[in-house]
């Protein structure tokens, strides 16, 4: 009888439920009926549309953008879903400037199984909470003590083939990951969460979610064990704060660790080295803007900057402003993550478009770094656009590599040290040659923007 009951209760809920969304579809489609789109179907949207291999995928939604340049956003359907995509900069700036609509878009939900509800997935206060724990362990003093550990690493990174676990297990399912949740988000049957469950996508995510988490499991383990001499330091990095905390005043669980430690590895690693490649790839095609990069980058061994340790110093960095724009230039062709979403909090007006609440809106810095009113001849790679007096005046949202507001990237600055600190080194020592064109390379846009197939580069040890 309890059963019964039970069963009724729980598919009268599930029709209420169903009922709701169908009427909010009905509604959607009605007030968002102005926003540009390629035609849907019925229920289905333009599901049935979507490539489903990342470069496709990325051809398809440049594509897009290129068809309606001319509109401040435009919309898509996912089944019933719709997503508005904004790709002009003061659009994308309603949205990012906002402290309403801090709220990811409900499709990051499909990262909680590996991300828990980490900073990047994460709502509300435990957002709030997390963002203030966590922000000191990126002051700009910490950046500095990073210096030597760039340098360290960058010299692993210069015996080329240095790196021997070329096929690492956490590596590939970061990969494969990435690719089971761009498949979900493009396929309306994989947001019912027991849909999922029962696919073979479903399996291939538990093998990944298993090699994951055992990998930042015995990350945190590690440093664990070094507890005691980490208590002595002044100055306390993102995991030992983390570390800390759980020992001492916001009582964080092994868990709440782990799903901080898993987003930040991902965030930390993969953007900053698809951010290196392409700005590899496009000083290999520009030998004449190489060369004064290596100009700049060979005056602080002439000049004897580095610490008497022989490293590079955060001074250093901060000299290499070619490198430095070069670096800002490539995020801006190809930034690292191509594109990111949001909630809309509540019925918004944007350009004179209605967004409905609860809508999800895509920020696509692909096509927001090609607007031609910012970035004339948007293809042509021009580090000059980020000379201080092009910069000026420039609306900063037309720029977004690392988002922008509340919710953009924690690790920026890291990010750009880091980039500026490897690729510094790897110039030093060597020239190189891409051996494709532009039109060549083939970028994937999943949840990074990286190369299909890797990238071609000729690499010649300089006489240094
Ligand atoms: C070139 C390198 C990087 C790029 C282009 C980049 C870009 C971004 C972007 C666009 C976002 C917003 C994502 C969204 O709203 O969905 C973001 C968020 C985030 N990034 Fe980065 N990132 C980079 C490196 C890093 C590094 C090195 C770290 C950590 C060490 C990091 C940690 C994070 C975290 C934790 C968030 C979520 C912040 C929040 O919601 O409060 N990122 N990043």
């Amino acid at each position: 009888m309890l059963l019964v009951a039970t069963v009724i209760l729980a598919s009268c809920f599930l029709t209420a439920k169903l009922w709701k969304r169908l009427a909010k579809y009905v509604m959607d489609l009605f007030t968002m009926r102005n926003i540009i789109g390629p035609a849907q179907l019925p229920l289905v949207g333009n599901a049935h549309q979507f490539e489903y291999g990342g470069a496709a995928f990325y051809r398809q939604i440049m594509e897009l953008g290129r068809q309606y340049q001319d509109h401040p956003m435009f919309r898509i359907w996912v089944g019933i879903y719709p997503i508005v995509v904004l790709q002009k900069a003061k659009s994308v700036e309603s949205i990012l400037s906002s402290s309403k609509h801090i709220t990811k878009a409900f499709q990051y939900d499909f990262l909680h199984t590996w991300l828990g509800t980490g900073l990047l997935t994460s709502a509300g206060e435990k957002w709030h909470s997390r963002r203030k724990m966590l922000t000191p362990a990126f002051h700009f003093s910490i950046l500095q003590d990073f210096c030597p550990v760039f340098s360290e690493q960058s010299r692993v990174l210069l015996q080329v083939h240095a790196q021997t676990e070329q096929n690492s297990e956490y590596v590939t399912s970061v990969a494969n990951m990435s690719e089971i949740v761009m498949r979900r988000l493009k396929n309306p049957l994989y947001y019912s969460e027991s849909l999922f469950a029962r696919s073979r996508l479903s399996a291939e995510q538990n093998a990944c979610l298993g090699v994951m988490h055992a990998f930042t499991t015995g990350v945190i383990a590690e440093r664990r064990a070094d507890f005691a001499a980490m208590r002595r330091r002044k100055r306390l990095t993102f995991l030992d704060l983390l570390l800390f905390e759980s020992e001492t005043g916001a009582k964080l669980t092994d868990s709440d660790i782990r799903e901080e430690v898993d987003t930040f590895m991902f965030e930390g690693h993969d953007t900053t080295a698809a951010a290196m490649t392409w700005c590899l790839f496009l000083l290999g095609r520009h030998p004449d803007v190489q060369a004064e990069v290596h100009k700049e980058i060979d005056a602080i061994w002439e000049e004897g900057r580095l610490s008497p340790e022989g490293h590079l110093t955060s001074e250093c960095l901060n000299q290499l402003s070619l490198l430095d724009r070069c670096v800002k230039e490539a995020l801006r062709i190809y930034p690292s993550v191509p594109f990111f979403g949001r909630e809309a909090a509540e019925d918004i007006e944007v350009d004179g478009y209605t967004i409905t609440a609860g809508t999800t809106v895509l920020a696509l810095a692909t096509q927001l770094h090609r607007d031609p009113e910012y970035f004339p001849e948007p293809e042509k790679f021009n580090p000059d656009r980020f000379l201080p007096e092009a910069v000026r005046g420039r609306n900063p949202y037309a720029y977004v590599p690392f988002s922008a507001g509340p919710r953009n990237c924690i690790g920026a600055k890291f990010a750009q040290l880091e980039e500026k600190a490897v690729l510094c080194w790897f110039l030093r020592h060597y020239d190189v040659t891409s051996l494709q064109t532009e039109e060549e390379v083939d970028p994937a846009g999943e949840l990074i923007l990286r190369p299909a197939h890797g990238i071609r580069l000729r690499v010649q040890r300089r006489n240094v």
